[in-house]
């Protein structure tokens, strides 16, 4: 026995790019991927993504060098989540909702040497290299045309666009195989909610593994017809992308989400899955009924990235579609943990169905541990579902660190062997974890931690209320006190809906001392670019509101 173990047959290196000439095998003729009246098959985009992967390299990029992308979700878009990397390359995606500044930033950091950019982003683009420090190299800008979307600026004349390095491109390639399964294949930066985006490097073999795990948790069947509402360039799709090459599905692509494309797209090309943050789930459930469709059968929708309420959940559910939440970070390439569900459950009535399912839940599969232990002592907290402590993961798909930043590398990933997220939560009897906040976003008033996501739970269940969200205000007595900021749903205005009401609601449905004190309305709150409510921004407007006791009117509109 003790001569055997790994030799050539058993460790070739895993990557999730072979999944690829694996669905040109066996799914050639199917469809892959579906834009407007553009359809490839999966041997089309196979051929398509080698020619992509030989063009870079006749390009002279070369094993490690970063190409980015700036692109929504159309087919290039999915196209580089293969091509990219099969060229060798470490595929950079970048939101496109980014200002130029932080473009600039990031394509400074990283040193990324060709960028493929959407029309729509030319001017971010152009904008963001301006930006550049004097004598930094400027990356390649290629544009990636879209004959589907008018009014869009047009590649100049004789210029290098996708299409026509795609043409130069050979669809025989034989493609840069990872030299080994820990070699980087993917820089993401994280979406900056808490503080400047960090440069999260994930290999070849996280990746694949991330890739299984995500579509085994999920039960997605062979076939399914995915729709893109979530961007690829976030945590690249949460490793959808490779996963749709597994079982062979058909990727739908949508260039931007709405409630009216996303129902009408779902009942045109009879959609099965979709991936959302809990904000996009909120436009399904609150669209008008005018936009509405019926659905063409089971829907099912991943949702993460952001606490889903308890209401949120209920409602989208009864409009038909069957939600699974997950948690997940950039640094984990994607969802990790999930409220897995027990059949059991399917009795119990709606509501304590949706507060079920609303707890992020167990470690998926893949995961080799995830604990809640306490910031002091490191040891796991007590399951009672109300010691809170920090979320701590180990596993294969946990990033190698941050681009240049052994600090905040040294940080996150310690000497114990875990994985640090700053989330806290608590664990439950069940053995299901639920995050309460992150470490920045924990309200501490009068010594008392509240929860800023279960006051947030309790906003949402109020009928007039679209969205929420608590952040600490100042308080000479108490530290700090729970400050609301709240959008109301279309119809219901500030006027009709008081702070007083909404302060009633949660003093009979909370403990007294989590009630917010202080309630601001607002037609929309700010989010990040990829959905998720800046807390930071509201932090530093109650901060400038002073002190709750100082004065101040305790009910404002802004
Ligand atoms: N199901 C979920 N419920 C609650 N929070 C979630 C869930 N899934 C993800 N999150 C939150 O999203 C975070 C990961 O998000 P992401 O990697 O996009 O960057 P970010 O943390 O928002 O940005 P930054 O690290 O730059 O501040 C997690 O740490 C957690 O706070």
């Amino acid at each position: 026995m003790d001569r055997l173990g790994s030799n050539p047959a058993n460790s070739c290196p895993l990557t999730p790019l072979g999944f690829l000439e694996r669905a040109a095998t066996v799914f050639g003729d199917c469809s892959s991927v579906v834009y407007h009246d553009t359809v490839f098959t999966w041997s089309q985009t196979h051929r398509r993504c080698l020619r992509l992967a030989s063009a870079l390299v006749s390009l002279g990029i070369t094993r490690g060098d970063i190409v980015s992308v700036l692109l929504p979700n159309v087919p290039a878009m999915y196209e580089m989540q293969f091509g990219v990397p099969m060229s060798g390359a470490v595929l950079n995606n970048i939101n496109t909702r980014l200002d130029a500044r932080t473009v600039a930033v990031l394509l400074r950091h990283s040193g990324c040497k060709l960028v493929f950019v959407d029309p729509a982003s030319l001017t971010l683009i152009t904008d963001a290299l301006k930006q550049l420090p004097h004598g930094h190299p400027a990356p390649r800008v290629i544009l990636v045309e879209d004959p589907h979307e008018k009014g869009l600026p047009a590649a100049p004349a004789g210029s290098l666009t996708y299409e026509r390095l795609l043409e130069n491109g050979d669809p025989e390639f034989a493609w840069v195989r990872p030299a080994s399964e820990w070699e980087p294949m993917i820089l993401n930066y994280t979406s900056g909610t808490t503080s400047e985006p960090k440069g999260v490097v994930h290999c070849h073999r996280g990746l694949f593994l991330i890739t299984l795990d995500s579509l085994i948790e999920w039960a997605v069947p062979p076939q399914a017809t995915y729709l893109w509402t979530l961007p690829m360039f976030h945590a690249n799709g949460w490793s959808f992308p490779w996963g749709m090459a597994v079982v062979g599905g058909t990727n739908v692509c949508l260039r931007r989400v709405d409630a009216g494309e996303v129902y009408a797209t779902i009942a045109a090309r009879g959609v099965t899955h979709l991936c959302g943050a809990p904000v996009v789930l909120n436009m399904l459930a609150n669209a008008p009924e005018v936009v509405r469709r019926p659905l063409p059968g089971k829907v099912r929708i991943l949702t993460a990235g952001a606490p889903p309420p308890a209401a949120v959940l209920h409602r989208t559910e009864s409009i038909g579609f069957e939600v699974s939440h997950g948690y997940g970070l950039t640094e984990t390439a994607g969802l990790v943990v999930c409220c897995s569900w027990k059949r059991e459950w399917n009795k119990l009535p709606a509501s304590e169905r949706a507060r079920l399912k609303s707890r992020q839940g167990v470690r998926t599969p893949g995961m080799a541990e995830v604990d809640i232990v306490d910031g002091e002592t490191g040891r796991s907290v007590p399951r009672d579902g109300s010691t809170m402590g920090e979320i701590v993961l180990r596993g294969g798909c946990v990033m190698l660190g941050y681009l240049n930043d052994d600090k905040a590398t040294g940080a996150a990933i310690r000497e114990d062997g875990w994985f640090y997220t700053g989330d806290v939560g608590v664990m439950h009897p069940d053995g299901y974890m639920e995050i309460r906040d992150r470490s920045k976003d924990v309200i501490i008033s009068g010594g008392e931690n509240i929860s800023s996501v279960e006051v947030e739970s309790v906003l949402y269940s109020h009928p007039a209320v679209n969205e929420a969200a608590v952040v600490a205000r100042p308080d000479d007595f108490w530290g700090e006190t729970p400050c609301a900021f709240v959008g109301l749903k279309e119809g219901a205005s500030a006027g009709a809906v008081t702070a007083a009401d909404v302060i009633a609601w949660c003093r009979q449905r909370m403990p007294h001392y989590m009630v917010p004190r202080t309630v601001v309305f607002r037609d929309e709150l700010p989010k990040t670019s990829t959905g998720k409510i800046q807390k930071y921004v509201l932090r530093n407007l109650a901060k400038e509101m002073g002190s709750t006791r100082k004065g101040g009117s305790s009910i404002s509109k802004m």
